[in-house]
């Protein structure tokens, strides 16, 4: 069995509605391959980060960042994390008014730091989460359960 984390910020639901269609995508695809675990990120600890062998990141755009809770995630794992984590396949997907890169290009500088795997190009929906908006997000998610159970990454 793979281990598939999924961590997740938002204080209005439009995250976590992304990140149940993520999670759905995986489950679908996946499920006796890929153990899914997924957490609001104010939940999830070291242990979540070095159980995983997969990581998708789930966050709004807040001032142009990461929600605070989300960035907390990673201070609160980074040195005790380090050098074991390296390659860890990880997606981002970010629930936005209207931009959604300053959300994107955050992580991605954070994830350098630890040495995660970028997988996917990062997912942002802007604006109201429409029905092909959750498609992309099951898409996601069953993308990075395919790959983590074919052990392509
Ligand atoms: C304090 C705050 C700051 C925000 N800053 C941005 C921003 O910089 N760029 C953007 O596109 N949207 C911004 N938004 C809009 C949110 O990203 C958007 O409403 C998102 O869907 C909220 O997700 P949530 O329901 O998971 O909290 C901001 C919202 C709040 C509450």
């Amino acid at each position: 069995m793979k281990h598939l984390l999924v961590i997740f910020g938002g204080q209005s639901g439009k995250t976590r509605q992304l990140c149940e269609a993520v999670c759905a995508g995986a489950v679908a695809e996946a499920q006796d391959e890929v153990e899914l675990r997924c957490l609001p990120a104010a939940s999830a600890g070291l242990d979540d980060l070095l159980w995983a062998q997969g990581l998708l990141i789930g966050t709004p755009e807040n001032f142009g960042y990461m929600a605070g809770i989300v960035k907390d995630f990673f201070d609160r794992t980074f040195y005790p994390a380090q050098d074991r984590v390296k390659g860890l396949p990880y997606a981002i997907f970010i629930s936005a008014g209207n931009d959604g890169s300053g959300a994107a290009r955050a992580i991605e500088r954070i994830a350098i730091g630890y040495g995660f795997k970028p997988v996917a190009e990062p997912l942002i929906v802007k604006g109201e989460v429409t029905e092909a908006a959750l498609t992309r997000c099951r898409e996601l998610g069953a993308a990075m359960a395919a790959g983590l159970a074919a052990g392509v990454f």
